[in-house]
C-alpha cells in the first residue's frame, strides 16, 4: 500500500500509474466532495477524463492514509508544512517521498528540508522531473529522478515506484533534484512572458540558457551536484516546462507578456518560489537577473517591459 497525500492533478496521475501497476493507493484530500467522486465515480475532479482503477481508495482522513510505509507528497509546496504538521506520527523510518516543486517563503528550503524539518525522523526523498500529469495519468512514457541522501532507500523507492511506462533514475543528490525542479518553474514565467510580448523564440532559447545558469548557480552554491542539474530533474523539466503550452507557470508568463488575466485557482509553484530565490540569493550573495526579474514582474512592481530592457543593459559579461 502507498499513501498519497493530495489529490490533485499529480497526486492521482501518480496513484493511477502506481495502481495500474498492481499497487494499492489510499489517496488522502481535504475535501469530501473529491473524495466521494474518487470512491464512487471513480473519478478525480483535478485530474477531468482519467478513471482511477478501483484499488485506489480515498479518504479525508489523514492519520490513517500516513499509515502507509510509503507516503508521496502531492500538494503545493507552500502547503506542504501544514499538510506534515496534520499527521500528528513522527513517521519514523517510514520513506516520505515529495512529490511537489518549489522552495518555501518561509524557511527557504526545498520539500526535502521541509519534511526534515516537520518529521526529522522520516527517510526524506523527492520525485520530480519532466511530467504532465495527464501523461502519467495516460501511460505515456515518462522519466523521472527519485533522488533520496540515503542510497539504500533510494533503491528500495527507485524499485517500489517505477512502472513500465514511469522509468525512474536514482540520485542520492536531493538537494540538486529538488532545485532543479523548483527553479525551472521561474525560468518557465520568464520564457511564457517573453513569448507572450512577442520577443520570438531567440529570446526564449536565450532566457533558457541562461537561467539554466541562474540555476546551476544557485544550486551548487548550496551543495548540489553540477550533473544533477543538467539531468531530467534540471534542464530537462526546463525543456519541457519552457516551451509546453500545457505547463500552468509557463501560461501564467504569457498571460504576463500579453498583459491578460490568468486563471487564480490553478496551481502556478513559480510565483511564490521567485520571491523565495530572491531572498536566498540576496542571503547567498547571489546575482540572479532573471529569478529576480520573474519575482519583481509576478509581484506587480516592474513590468515586464521594464524587465526585459533591465535584462538586456546589464554589462557585458563572459560567457
Ligand atoms: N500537474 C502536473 O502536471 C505536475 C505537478 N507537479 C507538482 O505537484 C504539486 C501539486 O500540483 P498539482 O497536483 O498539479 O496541483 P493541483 O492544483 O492539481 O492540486 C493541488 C492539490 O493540493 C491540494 N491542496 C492545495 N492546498 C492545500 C492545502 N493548503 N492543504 C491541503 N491540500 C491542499 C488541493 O486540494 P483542493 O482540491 O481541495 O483544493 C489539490 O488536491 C506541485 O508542486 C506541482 O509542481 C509535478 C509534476 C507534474
Ligand atoms: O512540473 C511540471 C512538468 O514537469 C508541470 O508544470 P506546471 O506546474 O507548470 O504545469
Amino acid at each position: 500500500m502507498i499513501g498519497v497525500l493530495g489529490a490533485g492533478a499529480f497526486g492521482t496521475a501518480l496513484a493511477i500509474a502506481l495502481a495500474r501497476h498492481g499497487t494499492p493507493v489510499a489517496l488522502w484530500a481535504r475535501d469530501p466532495e473529491t473524495v466521494a467522486a474518487i470512491n464512487h465515480t471513480h473519478r478525480a475532479p483535478r485530474l477531468p477524463g482519467a478513471t482511477l482503477p478501483d484499488t485506489i481508495t480515498a479518504s479525508t482522513d489523514i492519520a490513517r492514509v500516513a499509515r502507509a510505509e510509503t507516503l508521496l507528497l502531492a500538494t503545493p509546496m507552500q502547503s506542504l508544512h501544514a499538510v506534515l504538521s496534520q499527521v500528528a506520527s513522527p513517521l519514523t523510518g517510514q520513506r516520505v517521498v515529495a512529490c511537489c516543486k518549489g522552495i518555501d517563503v518561509t524557511d527557504l528550503t526545498g520539500p526535502t528540508g521541509v519534511i526534515a524539518r516537520a518529521k526529522p525522523q522520516a527517510i526524506a526523498a523527492i520525485l520530480t522531473g519532466p511530467s504532465f500529469a495527464d501523461d502519467i495519468a495516460r501511460g505515456l512514457p515518462t522519466a523521472l529522478t527519485l533522488a533520496c541522501a540515503d542510497a539504500d532507500a533510494g533503491w528500495r523507492l527507485q524499485r517500489d515506484l517505477s512502472t513500465p511506462t514511469l522509468r525512474l533514475y536514482r540520485s542520492t543528490d536531493a538537494i540538486g533534484a529538488e532545485l532543479g525542479g523548483a527553479l525551472k518553474n521561474v525560468i518557465a514565467i520568464a520564457c511564457g512572458a517573453c513569448i507572450g510580448i512577442g520577443l520570438g523564440d531567440s529570446a526564449r532559447a536565450a532566457l533558457m540558457t541562461r537561467g539554466f545558469a541562474e540555476m546551476s548557480r544557485l544550486a551548487t552554491t548550496l551543495g548540489a551536484r553540477a550533473n544533477t542539474l543538467a539531468g531530467l530533474s534540471g534542464l530537462g523539466d526546463l525543456s519541457l516546462t519552457c516551451t509546453s503550452d500545457l505547463s500552468r507557470n509557463y501560461r501564467f508568463g504569457l498571460a504576463l507578456g500579453r498583459g491578460t488575466t490568468f486563471d487564480a485557482s490553478l496551481t502556478v509553484e513559480g510565483v511564490k518560489t521567485a520571491e523565495a530565490v530572491t531572498r536566498l540569493a540576496a542571503r547567498l550573495g547571489l546575482d540572479l537577473p532573471i529569478c529576480r526579474s520573474v519575482a519583481e514582474v509576478s509581484g506587480g512592481t516592474v513590468s515586464v517591459g521594464d524587465a526585459i530592457t533591465r535584462l538586456l543593459n546589464r554589462p557585458l559579461k563572459e560567457e
